[in-house]
């Protein structure tokens, strides 16, 4: 398909799904979103995102699962914040994702979403909020939508998520696909494994995918799979892809927080870069403040309070008088 026609497709799917007001916002240069009436005044916006893409401007996504991160991503010019599943791991401790409830995402999607305003905002719907059926897929969406207050969600599914990205698009709800590793799956696949590095597994990620977009996914994440095949995939697509162990052909990536800020002390992926170095100013600012503390300095009196010589004269009197035992009163 031309990306023209894909964008004219794009267009019609998106109008269907949000109306003549989007079609009017979509017809807006993505430096201008930011000063439109719509209700988020988002400035990061899928068109933005095909944009990006078009240009061969690399897009950027990372995850965030608190406020403080959601402000961190929103100041420095992140793209797409992703309130990912991996918050079970890296945040609450948890073995695996599959631990993760609605509930508890939902519950960060909020914290994120209030401190995060311009990137894209998505969250991975959890294991079994989108499995039993497409009715229960929808609702649970839409309370991430609504209680969330997230802009789009992401599913783990090749062919199987056909029908629910479908109904989720034609309600109005962007759908990230994820296909390669699904991490979700842990269990069945016994382990973390690369993806696709047949021929016969390679074909079916790439018509997965496929279908995926024809299904109506805005982008999709390329999860552990070899960079060929993320190349190929990249140029087979009309949508962003977002790799994660996908090379560096793809249109985004994406990297956990802790992984790239290297908090996170567990298993590290073959995939990640350790861009920042949290752990090291973490151990060091705990270690300043244990030994201050047990050394008696801090606080200093410039970190405490005083009060007038003459009122602690009095108080002194005072707490005489009362009968109150305090300084220099112990023998
Ligand atoms: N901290 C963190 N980072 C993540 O990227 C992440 C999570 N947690 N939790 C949820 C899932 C789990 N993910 C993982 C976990 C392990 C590997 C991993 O170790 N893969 C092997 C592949 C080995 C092979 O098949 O050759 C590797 O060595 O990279 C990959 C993705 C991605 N997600
Ligand atoms: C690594 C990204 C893509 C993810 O799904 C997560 O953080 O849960
Ligand atoms: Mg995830």
């Amino acid at each position: 398909m031309s990306s023209f026609l894909a964008a004219f497709r794009g267009r019609v799917l998106l109008s269907r799904a949000y109306g003549v007001e989007a079609r009017r916002w979509m017809s807006v240069r993505p430096e201008e979103v930011a000063s439109t009436s719509t209700a988020r005044r988002r400035k990061v916006t899928i068109q933005y995102l095909n944009q990006l893409r078009k240009a061969g401007t690399p897009i950027t996504m990372v995850t965030a699962y608190d406020y403080p991160t959601g402000r961190a991503c929103e100041t420095h010019g992140v793209d797409i914040t992703l309130v990912g599943d991996s918050l079970a791991q890296v945040c609450l401790g948890y073995d695996s994702t599959t631990r993760l409830t609605l509930d508890e995402m939902i519950h960060h999607c909020r914290a994120v979403a209030r401190g995060s305003k311009s990137p894209f905002l998505v969250a991975d719907m959890p294991f079994g909020s989108y499995h039993v059926n497409t009715d229960e897929a929808v609702r649970n969406a839409i309370r991430m939508v609504r209680e969330g207050g997230v802009e789009g969600v992401k599913i783990e599914a090749s062919f199987e998520g056909v029908e629910i990205i479908r109904k989720l698009t034609s309600i109005g709800i962007p759908v990230m696909a994820h296909v390669g590793l699904m991490p979700q799956r842990h269990t069945f696949f016994s382990g973390y494994r690369v993806q696709g590095r047949t021929a016969a597994c390679a074909l079916e990620i790439a018509q997965g995918a496929r279908a995926l977009q024809e299904a109506g996914a805005f982008a999709i994440v390329l999860e552990a799979i070899p960079r060929l095949l993320g190349m190929y995939i990249t140029k087979q697509l009309d949508i962003p892809t977002i790799g994660i162990g996908a090379g560096v052909h793809t249109d985004g990536q994406v990297l956990v927080w802790d992984d790239l800020m290297s908090v996170w002390g567990g298993h590290k992926a073959k995939f990640v870069r350790q861009f920042g170095d949290v752990k090291s100013a973490v151990e060091s600012g705990l270690k300043g403040y244990t030994k201050a503390v047990r050394e008696r300095s801090f606080p200093d009196d410039a970190e405490s309070y005083s009060m007038p010589d003459e009122e602690w004269e009095k108080f002194l009197k005072l707490a005489q008088q009362e009968g109150l035992r305090g300084a220099g009163d112990h023998s």
